[in-house]
């Protein structure tokens, strides 16, 4: 394609992704479906432009104004020509130059000149909130519990995320399949922290690949694998996992249960649980069974109650520990739709407690890092249930031998009590889980 046309149709894109109608993954996904045509570099640099734009949006909002044309045009030129220096930054310094070429020949003398004078502003010459390009709302929690960190973990979510593999501890071993993966130029590091985990170098198309297709590795963040972890879900037990989605938690569960006893899995979204399906054919397990439910106090979890071994409540929040995946979501969230999450967070948690078997151990966990769905949620349901006997992740985390346990927590007096994963400390998502035991 030639470089003009190319970043016509990242603008094309990026002003489908602004208008925050759909999660930018869906409009990119749309957008390749509807141009079949595009090569697999053409797809990545589609891809890597709008999520920049979406990364850095204050800054370019800031800068677009100054150049002529198109505004998505403008801002399509500058998330490309971030995306491609940071690329440089990362492999190859001297490859600026090449990159910043293919750019040239896409722009007019105009075009060239503006860039020129963007690439010119120092940082010391920005205002705050054209660096952290974050929302307000979301500026005032983060620094109060982040302090010095802030500007660490600012600069962590406005990179791309890593790839990390689960492999399938049902069926393989990890030093086997990471050596089966090296075979096909797959290079990959075992991860720090979960012992089922590979961080792969890059971003390999893992689809076709044998392991794949044979269910012995799962695309899955080293901070979700550290969630199923937590459960510790054994052979013959009764497990329930509330909120399973498409089963990314659902299938790490399965496979520590040794694929025996009964793993339920719920979700309100049919739809996602259908995604489960062809996951659970490659997996190789047997005791799983997706189920939709109408809410979360449907007649199926009351027919269950008091009989379940481990419940995990993967809860549906703000999802604003996963910025590195999916930046538009601190422009798509606001703080009413957050006063509505958590209001069913704590509805879910709630119905949720009540499958425990005396014995039985509950872990509630997001994807997100404001204390008002972390702390706050686990905190107002160990008031109301003294029953319930908070356990400290970092105990329950050491005990499973993973290292350095309790730098992956915070909270209570020991400053364990909860699973606290950072993007810029620890390398994954960011995540949060509390975890009770129900008195015998
Ligand atoms: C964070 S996602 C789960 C991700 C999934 N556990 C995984 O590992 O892939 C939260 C899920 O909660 C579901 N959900 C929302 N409200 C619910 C409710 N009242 N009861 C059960 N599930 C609910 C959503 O449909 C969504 O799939």
């Amino acid at each position: 394609m030639h470089p003009n046309a190319l970043i016509d149709a990242c603008a094309q894109l990026v002003r489908l992704a602004l208008t925050f109608e759909h999660p930018a993954d869906a409009v990119v996904s749309r957008f390749f479906r509807d141009n079949r045509g595009l090569g697999q570099r053409e797809r990545a640099a589609l891809a890597e432009t709008v999520y920049t734009v979406l990364r850095k949006k204050l800054l370019f909002d800031h800068m677009a104004p100054s150049g002529s044309g198109p505004r998505e045009r403008r801002l399509a030129i500058l998330g490309f020509a971030h995306w491609q220096d940071e690329e440089a930054r990362r492999s190859n310094p001297l490859a600026k130059h090449g990159a910043r070429d293919f750019l040239r020949g896409a722009l007019s003398d105009r075009e060239q000149q503006w860039l020129a004078q963007c690439d010119a502003v120092q940082q010391s010459d920005l205002l705050e909130r054209h660096r952290h390009n974050l929302p307000e709302w979301l500026v005032a929690p983060l620094k109060e519990q982040l302090g010095d960190a802030f500007w660490p973990e600012v600069m962590a979510m406005s990179q791309g995320a890593p790839l990390d593999l689960r492999v399938n501890a049902l069926k393989e071993k990890r030093p086997q399949v990471q050596a089966e993966i090296a075979q096909a130029a797959i290079k990959s590091e075992v991860t720090p922290y979960s012992p089922w985990g590979l961080r792969v170098v890059g971003k390999p198309q893992l689809s076709k690949l044998p392991a794949f297709v044979r269910g012995a590795i799962e695309v899955q963040d080293e901070g979700s694998q550290l969630l199923a972890l937590l459960v510790d879900a054994k052979r013959g037990e009764m497990v329930v996992d509330f909120c399973a989605g498409a089963g990314g938690k659902t299938l790490a569960l399965g496979a520590s249960m040794r694929s025996t006893g009964r793993l339920y899995a719920f979700d309100v979204s049919a739809h996602r649980l259908d995604a489960l399906k062809p996951r659970l054919a490659r997996s190789g397990l047997s005791n799983v069974h997706p189920a939709a439910i109408a809410h979360e106090r449907d007649e199926r979890i009351k027919r269950l109650a008091g009989k379940i071994d481990r419940v995990l409540v993967d809860a549906p929040c703000s999802g604003l520990g996963t910025l590195r995946r999916n930046p538009d979501l601190k422009w798509r969230q606001s703080p009413e739709a957050l006063d509505e999450l958590t209001a069913k967070q704590a509805a879910i948690l709630e119905s949720s407690a009540r499958l425990l078997k005396p014995g039985g151990r509950l872990v509630y966990a997001t994807c997100s890092v404001l204390p008002q769905e972390n702390e706050a949620i686990a905190e107002a349901f160990s008031k109301a249930h003294p029953e319930f006997v908070p356990l400290e992740a970092g105990e329950v985390l050491a005990q499973l031998k993973v290292a350095d346990a309790a730098s992956l927590c915070s909270g209570g007096d020991a400053g364990t009590r909860y699973l606290r994963l950072w993007p810029h400390r620890h390398h994954t998502d960011g995540f949060f889980a509390a975890v009770w035991e129900r008195k015998a």
